[in-house]
């Protein structure tokens, strides 16, 4: 036989297994139908693990068991997730009440951040809501997301990102912690300085207060001056207030020009930052669950099982439905050591047919599982990273 003679087998072969498949997508649609009516959930593990050792079963070498469960476990996928778009089409999507609004209420809106005045979170929130937002705040995150829940704020503006420090990592845990929504975002350029106090020169420093981060991003600095002792603190700016209050001349913080101005301290060096374009992401949190009309990112977070695929398989939902996911971030399972939760960020509207079928998928397939929000993002296009 020859190769096109060979490849003619194949073509028919093929072509009877699109047939075949088709007819098997027909069959399903009928039992999504069925499990509309009945209130059934459209995954059926039991089922789906019967089927693949019965597949298995009917395989003649190691190889083709292994394909033919390969195989299978993808066409049983491709079943459900065209079950989960007729649900989604019949509108059948518990658990997403996400009121839409035209906008958020910025003018009025009393605002909530960590810190003291001058934080890079006061920096955002007046960026977020303008200039003459009437913001308060807090000792802790933590506190800040207390603070709308009580509604003593509307929103609480909290970093979720540093492009070079990464992930903060506590604020993921709030965000599974509280009952609240993202709904908007907005990027701040950091510009960390050396601040001492004005009678201050460089020489005098023994001393180093700055947030865990602020250290981290200036850590190439700091191995240069390693005759420097370093002391986290809970807040850029509070670590400038630390070191006018002292009045040592020995101390020194790392924070931003203008809490080095608010608190009376000299800039006693610039350009200590490992990277030039160090941009902080902020969320935008607030009790209700509501999202913008123009909204273009959602935040998701869901626990699968501990198993083979299970990532691959709920991100599939993504894939599936033509979705650009943007950001990946786990956080340990408390009293699950070694388990993961997922945070996943992707490009899309509730409103959207796509977004809607991903949701109802993961929703089902996912042992845990919740919208964070979804909101718009300019994708920082304010920074200018060469500065
Ligand atoms: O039998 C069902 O309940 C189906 O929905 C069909 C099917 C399949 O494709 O075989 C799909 C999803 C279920 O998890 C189990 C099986």
């Amino acid at each position: 036989m020859d190769l096109s003679e060979l490849r003619k087998e194949i073509d028919d072969i093929d072509r009877d297994l699109v047939q075949m498949f088709e007819k098997r997508m027909a069959l399903c649609q009928e039992v999504a139908e069925y499990k509309i009516k009945t209130g059934m959930q459209v995954l059926d593990r039991k089922r789906e693990v019967e089927k693949l050792e019965a597949i298995q079963q009917m395989a003649d070498s190691d190889f083709n068991r292994y394909g033919v469960h390969e195989l299978f476990t993808q066409i049983m996928a491709i079943s459900r997730k065209l079950q989960y778009q007729l649900l989604a089409d019949k509108g059948v999507i518990t658990g997403l009440p996400f009121e839409m609004v035209p906008n958020l209420q910025k003018s009025r809106a009393n605002v909530v951040f960590q810190g003291v005045e001058g934080a890079y979170s006061h920096v955002a929130a007046l960026q977020f809501f303008g200039e003459k937002a009437k913001v308060f705040h807090v000792k802790t995150w933590d506190d800040a997301m207390k603070a709308i829940c009580a509604g003593t704020a509307d929103f609480a503006v909290l970093p979720i990102e540093n492009s070079s420090a990464g992930s903060v990592s506590d604020v993921y845990d709030l965000l599974v912690k509280y009952d609240n929504y993202i709904v908007g975002e907005t990027f701040v350029k950091v510009d960390h300085v050396l601040l001492g106090l004005p009678e201050a020169e460089i020489s005098d420093i023994q001393t180093v207060y700055s947030h865990p981060q602020g250290l981290m991003q200036c850590s190439r600095f700091l191995e240069e001056h390693r005759e420097l002792t370093k002391y986290s603190t809970s807040n850029t700016a509070l670590s400038a207030k630390r070191v006018q209050e002292e009045k040592d001349i020995t101390h020194a913080a790392i924070a931003s020009e203008m809490a080095g101005s608010l608190y009376g301290l000299k800039v006693l060096d610039r350009n200590i930052m490992n990277s030039r374009g160090n941009t902080t992401r902020f969320i935008v949190v607030a009790s209700r669950k509501m999202y913008v009309a123009d909204s273009n990112k959602l935040s998701l977070c869901f626990e699968t099982n501990h198993e083979n695929a299970a990532l691959y398989n709920m991100l599939s939902h993504l894939t599936y439905n033509g979705l650009n996911m943007l950001k990946l971030e786990s956080r340990p399972i408390l009293g699950r050591p070694w388990e993961f939760r997922f945070f996943v960020d992707f490009e899309g509207n509730l409103g959207d047919a796509g977004v809607k079928n991903a949701l109802r998928g993961i929703l089902e397939e996912a042992n845990y599982f919740r919208i964070l929000g979804n909101y718009y993002t300019d994708k920082g296009k304010n920074i200018d990273e060469n500065k």
